[in-house]
């Protein structure tokens, strides 16, 4: 199957300075992608060059088998949507209006202009002029505009700023509604709690380079951070933590009530069973190491390296 987006050995330099310095990447249709990376990690790069906006140094770049920046490359424009990190319209129309302008520049029917409309939420807001908008209307504007089209392929630069929770989990809701209709979607984003459960990769980008590619399981697995379990119970002696003397374990006493185990990740059961056990504990709560510590890791590898 033809890949929504490859890119091989791409490389992009400004002067001496290399934003991009050999990214291969495949994105497969349907799949979400999570592009995580520092400031300057070569992010917004990665997506100017998949929107044909700048060429890049060397290497090649596919879209839907396509290269963006060769003639004819206008025709296929409304394939992809593209919702920027800052995002501006014109503030003296309404939202109806500027909706209505995109879905002429991208030959998109009106009645898909009224649709997303409803979809993000901006129906009773639709006449009034932008400029009266908050910031999490502008942002769902964005994502409105983004999505006119119908495009196969979404790249959506920090596509949560400005939203208040329920319209992050309405937003992570759509996400998941477009992944199953086979819309494949790059989602950059610096708020890593929101989106681990919606993504099915997470590549890790630092000083332009990919430092892990992998599912959530994958890249757990490569980091080898242990598994947090936290007890709740009776720990008013200090030396609680003694009986949890095992090789490879680390407890810490956090209060009188609760203690933290870290543990291997392949002796999560004996561990759980050794707590359950213990007389002095009544509760307990677990959790894998989450995308934000997995980020941390493999970011602060590549620190130590470079
Ligand atoms: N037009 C440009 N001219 C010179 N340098 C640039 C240009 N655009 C980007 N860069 C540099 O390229 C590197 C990658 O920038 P990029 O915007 O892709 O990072 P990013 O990962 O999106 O960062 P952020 O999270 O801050 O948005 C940075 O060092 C940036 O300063």
């Amino acid at each position: 199957m033809t890949a929504a987006i490859e890119l091989t050995g791409v490389c992009k330099r400004y002067g001496k300075l290399g934003a991009l310095n050999g990214l291969d990447l495949r994105i497969e249709p349907g799949e979400v992608l999570g592009l995580l990376g520092h400031n300057g990690a070569g992010k917004t790069t990665t997506m100017k060059i998949v929107l044909g906006l700048i060429a890049v140094s060397e290497g090649s770049v596919r879209v839907f088998g396509h290269d963006p920046r060769a003639r004819g490359a206008g025709g296929r424009r409304h394939w992809v949507g593209y919702l920027p990190e800052s995002v501006t319209f014109y503030e003296q129309l309404s939202g109806r209006e500027v909706l209505s302008y995109f879905a002429r520049l991208k030959r998109a029917s009106r009645t898909q202009v009224e649709l997303l409309l409803e979809r993000v939420g901006l129906s009773a807001a639709a006449d009034r002029r932008v400029k009266t908008y908050s910031k999490g209307m502008r942002q769902r504007l964005g994502l409105a505009q983004a999505l006119l089209g119908r495009p196969r392929l979404l790249l959506l630069d920090e596509p949560t700023v400005g939203l208040d929770p329920l319209a992050t989990q309405q937003f992570y809701q759509m996400i998941d509604e477009l992944r199953e209709d086979g819309v494949s979607i790059i989602l950059c984003s610096h708020v890593l709690p929101g989106v681990e459960r919606h993504i099915d990769r997470a590549a890790i980008l630092g000083g332009g380079r990919l430092l892990a590619l992998g599912s959530l399981e994958t890249l757990r697995e490569q980091a080898g951070l242990p598994l947090l379990i936290q007890a709740r119970g009776d720990f008013q002696q200090t030396d609680c933590v003694a009986s949890f003397a095992e090789p490879g374990y680390q407890a810490r006493r956090i209060d009188a009530h609760r203690l933290e185990l870290a543990v291997p990740a392949t002796a999560k059961l004996s561990a759980l069973r050794q707590l359950l056990d213990h007389p002095k504990v009544n509760d307990l709560t677990f959790e894998p190491p989450s995308l934000e510590s997995l980020y941390t890791y493999f970011d602060g590898l590549a620190r130590v390296d470079s």
